[in-house]
Parts: C-alpha cells; structure tokens; sequence
C-alpha cells in the first residue's frame, strides 16, 4: 500500500457517517467529524456514550464506509484494514486453544515468517510483558492482566504503525489497570506507533495521551481538542497527583460534562 511518509498517520476530513434504524429511518451517529492524528502521536478521543467513538474507529479500519467525507490512512483513502494497524478492544482475542506463544505467534505465521524466527520472536515480545515462563500455558489458566499482557504481546509483535484501542482496559480491576498502562506507554514509546485510544475515564486519557478529543453527544462532531502537555515518560500511576494533571483533567470535564448530560438526556428520549 502506498505510504506518504509527510502525511499524518490518520485523517478524518468532514465525515458523516449514517445508519438505517430498524424502522427505516436514517440516523446520523458521526457529522462533519475532523481528526488528524501524526505518526508517533498518542490520541485518547472520550465522549458521552453512545456518541459515536466506535464508529470512529470502524470508519479508520474500513469496516465502515463514510456516508460523506474522506478517511486516509497513511496519506491513502481507506480501502480495507490496512496491513499496519493493531487492534485492542475491550475483550481481548486470544484463541482459547492455543497456548500462550502460539496465540502470539499466529500473527508473523500467517504473514509467512519462518517458524523458528517467528517462534524467537514471540518468546522476544513475551519476555518484554514479563510473561516469560508462561509460553505453554492456555488463556484460561491466566488471570484476565495477564491475557491482556498476551494481547498487547499479540498486538505488537505485528508491529503496527497504527494502534485502535477501544476500551482496552475497562474490564481489568484498578491494580491491574494502572500495570497495563505503564506497560502500553513503554511498549508504544519503543514502537512508534500512532495510537487512537478509545475510553470512557478521562483521567485514563489524560494520563496516556498526547492529545484528548472531546466530543459531543451523538450525532458526533469534535467539541474541542486538548494537547496533553504533561513530560514523558509518565509514571502514570503517580501522575493523578501532579497539579498539571489535575488542571488539566479539570478544564477537560467541564467541557465533557456537558456532553455527557446532553448524551443522557438523548438516550432517554430515544427509549422514550
Ligand atoms: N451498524 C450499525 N447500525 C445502526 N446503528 C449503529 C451501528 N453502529 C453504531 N450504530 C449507532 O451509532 C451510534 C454510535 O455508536 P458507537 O458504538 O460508535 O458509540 P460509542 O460512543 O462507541 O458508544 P459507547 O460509549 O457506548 O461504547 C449509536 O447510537 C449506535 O446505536
């Protein structure tokens, strides 16, 4: 696939994105949307739920197809799942019947890499999510952190230019999340990667993320932008109690809060 290498990682110029509810009616969930998202770049996006930030990222995979508007991804219009992007989502994708280094394996092996080398590799990336020791086991017998320790290992291994996160850690307890995040950060300052990280917690994206994009209850468009401009590297369980963090994490939330009464409110009258 063609690569401008000037151009941003992610573009999203003015696009909408409609849906047909059951009943036939044509329902809008993103409007004149705009993002931009620079190679390297670390871009936490929150919004009410419900408004559309999924969507965001189906449009950047080319699941979803713009109703109106450009989506380009390395300086190219999207026309399929460009072979550079990682996912993350909430539940992770492990193969209940593979062994730990075989789920982190599949990715190189379907691409064609040499067994040996691949399976080098994959010991290479577990050690790194200090999983090493742990190769033959099977994902029920880990707890749900170190799953998410394969999945980052499984994700990363493909060395992506382009990382979605959808929630990626909601489902871990407090602990395990915060280990998660100081693994993430250590993991992408080493890749390079650009990163879009989906989240409900504002204080998740403040600590992660270059930049933090509001956006409004649905039909989505992007409220404001925030530049993060707290110095790397983060230790990001001690970073809550810098008095930058928590102005700036103030100055976001009363931007979101709004939205998040104006999303409520919208959900009720839809179910009303
Ligand atoms: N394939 C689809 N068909 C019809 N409507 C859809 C489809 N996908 C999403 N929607 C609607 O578009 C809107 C935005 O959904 P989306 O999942 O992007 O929101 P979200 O912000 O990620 O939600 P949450 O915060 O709850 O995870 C919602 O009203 C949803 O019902």
């Amino acid at each position: 696939m063609t690569d401008h290498n000037d151009s941003p990682a992610i573009e999203l110029i003015n696009v909408s994105r409609r849906f047909l509810t059951p009943d036939g009616k044509s329902m809008t969930a993103l409007r004149d949307f705009n993002m931009s998202v620079a190679r390297g770049e670390f871009v936490a996006v929150v919004g009410p739920t419900g408004c559309g930030k999924s969507t965001t990222l189906n449009l950047v995979t080319g699941l979803a197809k713009p109703s109106a508007g450009e989506v380009r991804v390395m300086g190219a219009p999207v026309t399929g799942i460009h072979p550079r992007i990682g996912f993350a989502f909430q539940t992770d994708a492990l193969f209940p019947w593979r062994s730990v280094i075989d789920n982190v394996v599949a990715g190189p092996l379907f691409r064609g890499m040499p067994q040996e080398q691949a399976y080098a590799k994959a010991r290479e990336w577990l050690a790194r999510v200090n999983l090493s020791g742990h190769e033959s086991k099977y994902p029920h017998q880990l707890s749900g952190g170190m799953r998410k320790r394969v999945s980052l290992a499984q994700t990363f291994i493909n060395e992506p230019q382009i990382l979605l996160m959808d929630e990626p850690f909601s489902a871990l307890d407090v602990q395990t999340r915060a280990l998660m995040h100081e693994e993430l950060l250590r993991l992408w300052s080493q890749a390079k990667a650009s990163v879009v990280f989906v989240t409900h917690d504002l204080e998740e994206a403040v600590a992660l993320a270059d930049k933090v994009y509001v956006l409004t209850a649905g039909p989505a468009t992007v409220k404001s932008v925030y530049a993060v401009d707290l110095p790397r590297p983060r230790i990001v369980s001690e970073i809550r109690y810098d008095k930058r963090f928590i102005d700036i994490s103030r100055t976001i939330w009363e931007d979101l809060r709004d939205e998040v009464q104006r999303g409520a409110a919208r959900e009720e009258a839809l179910v009303a």
